[in-house]
């Protein structure tokens, strides 16, 4: 599998240079503007200013368009690279498998693309042009003032050094603000997510005062950390402020004086003259507003960055599920058996594997309960044979097709997986069986709806509406919702479950059971279980204590 490629952030674009052009036309229009002014000075009419003030005009024009184009050039160049940023971070938790420690959770990661990231286009489409025009822009206009008068040059070049100083102090903290920001706005969400979650033990343990007084408190952390930064950005926009407005003020004392007659050095010629005088003034604003659109978009470099750093994080290559995104092709066949040979398995960073040189051999249409006490690796064998990890050596095969990055996604495709806490999103039950599957039309649902007994809960059509995480069913029903959903897979061979009777009582876990095997009839099913009534009810039970080195 290929990965795309990481975005290439800060390459010079079309769009920055364009508008570092469009800010250096300002200089022959001051130029152009200084002249039209000595020509009325000395006398000349609206004739002799005519046509400079066409060029003046022809100048703003093709400054303005020029502006325009290279902002709309930014934004659109902006966007592609948080596509492709967003893309790539999805590419890998999409591919990742849930067995990796390192597997952000679903909070944080869904705060990065959709909220962190957003802040990824201030950067790119302000900051990057911004960033080009301080390059250029000042040293060409200190450069102008040079050629007029040394001392105005000296005061820019003296005023300009402190701001870029106090912009990497203040930018400095404003980085760290911003990450600080982030993580807590990140560690929010991730806690919100969880605690909707748990939303049925929060309130059975009576803990709904401790976890809202949790979230006021994140709420404040976040706020506070969100002043940080805002205290950051006004401090850093001051800074600049007050030195260019001394830069400015101190080239207009100097060029004051110097048309008053009372000052004679620093300009080559003797004394600047009138349009010599007004070119420099002009100017010295000019050479500090770079440094002022700068100051204005420093806070989205740090937030963007940040962000730009936390999505590099979601994209970190990590443990893939091997064949994740690959269309599975037509599945049918027999109904599979499971051999393995040879297993070797250590999760990443174990001191110890999971299975050194395992082998099992299960036969078509067998139902295996695997037993063991906690931590001998049910839960690990289960996902290794349902491909969510590759293995380390040895081999699985799943109706004589060794399972590999090629073969999983079809494999996968006849296989389901009922876990001890299913997954279920806000909709019917109708869509939380197909689940997106467009072969799944309603008889199927129904079929699969009335192997799991389901009838008196799915309502008519199976049209109930379900609230977020399967809200509104029992701990037992949404176990039977998941067997209904894998019952309409269509030719389903392979039943796996991991402790599906874990937490329910005795009769609810009989409901479960009678579901399970009503699901299994006719195809495999291996599952991992304490339960000695689901031990009883399958054909064999292979005690995994001794496969662990
Ligand atoms: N994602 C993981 N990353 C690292 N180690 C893991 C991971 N999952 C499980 N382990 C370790 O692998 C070993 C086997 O765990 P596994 O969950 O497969 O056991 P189990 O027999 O299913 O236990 P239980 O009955 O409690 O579910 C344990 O030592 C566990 O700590």
């Amino acid at each position: 599998m290929t990965h795309p490629r990481a975005p290439k952030i800060g390459r010079l674009s079309a769009g920055s240079l364009l508008s570092a052009l469009a800010a250096l036309i300002w200089l022959p229009q001051a130029a152009l503007l200084a002249l039209s002014v000595q020509a009325l000075a000395d006398g000349g009419g609206f004739g002799a200013v005519v046509v400079l003030a066409g060029f003046v005009l022809g100048l703003g024009v093709l400054r303005a368009g020029a502006e325009a184009a290279g902002a709309r050039l930014s934004y659109l160049r902006a966007r592609q690279l948080l596509g492709e940023a967003r893309g790539e971070a999805l590419h890998c938790l999409a591919t990742g498998s849930p067995l990796d420690p390192r597997r952000h959770p679903a909070g944080l990661a869904a705060s990065v693309l959709a909220e962190q990231a957003e802040t990824l286009l201030p950067y790119l489409s302000r900051f990057e042009p911004v960033r080009l025009r301080v390059a250029l822009v000042p040293p060409l206009i200190l450069a102008a003032v040079f050629s007029q008068s040394w001392v105005a040059a000296l005061i820019l070049l003296a005023a300009a050094p402190l701001i870029p100083v106090f912009m990497a102090l203040v930018g400095w903290r404003a980085k760290a603000a911003s990450e600080a920001q982030m993580v807590e706005m990140g560690g929010m969400n991730a806690f919100l997510l969880d605690r909707l979650r748990g939303l049925a033990t929060i309130r059975g343990l009576g803990a709904i005062e401790a976890t809202a007084e949790r979230l006021a408190a994140s709420a404040r952390g976040l706020r506070q950390r969100t002043m940080a930064v805002l205290r950051i950005a006004f401090l850093s926009s001051a800074v600049l402020e007050l030195f260019s407005a001394l830069g400015v003020a101190m080239v207009a004392v100097y060029v004051g004086f110097h048309l008053l007659g009372q000052l004679g050095f620093g300009a080559w010629g003797g004394r600047l003259d009138l349009a010599q005088g007004l070119f420099v003034l002009m100017l010295a604003p000019a050479f500090f507003e770079p440094l002022r659109d700068l100051s204005a978009v420093w806070h989205d470099r740090a937030a963007g960055v940040a962000a730009a750093d936390s999505l590099a994080r979601l994209a970190a290559p990590g443990l893939e599920v091997p064949g994740a995104l690959d269309r599975a092709g037509a599945a049918s066949g027999p109904v599979p058996g499971v051999e393995i040979e040879h297993l070797h398995f250590s999760h990443e960073g174990a001191a110890k594997p999971v299975f050194t040189d395992f082998s099992l051999n299960i036969r078509p249409g067998e139902h295996v309960a695997l037993t063991a006490p906690s931590g001998a690796g049910k839960s690990t064998l289960l996902s290794l044979i349902a491909g969510l990890a590759p293995v380390g050596a040895g081999c699985i095969a799943i109706g004589g097709t060794a399972l590999t990055g090629a073969s999983a996604a079809s494999l996968r495709a006849r296989i389901a997986w009922i876990g001890q806490r299913p997954h279920f999103f806000a909709g019917t039950v109708r869509g939380n069986i197909a689940l997106g599957r467009p072969e799944i039309g309603l008889m199927d649902v129904l079929d699969a709806v009335a192997l799991a007994r389901l009838q008196g809960v799915a309502g008519p059509g199976a049209a109930r509406d379900l609230g977020e995480g399967g809200g509104g069913l029992s701990g037992g029903e949404q176990l039977r919702l998941a067997i209904a959903r894998a019952a309409a897979t269509p030719d389903l061979g392979l039943v796996i479950a991991d402790e599906p009777t874990a937490h329910l009582d005795r009769a609810t876990a009989a409901e479960v059971t009678a579901g399970l095997l009503a699901l299994a009839e006719g195809r495999t099913l291996i599952l991992a279980t304490h339960d000695p009534v689901l031990i009883a009810a399958m054909d064999r039970q292979i005690d995994l204590t001794g496969a662990r080195s």
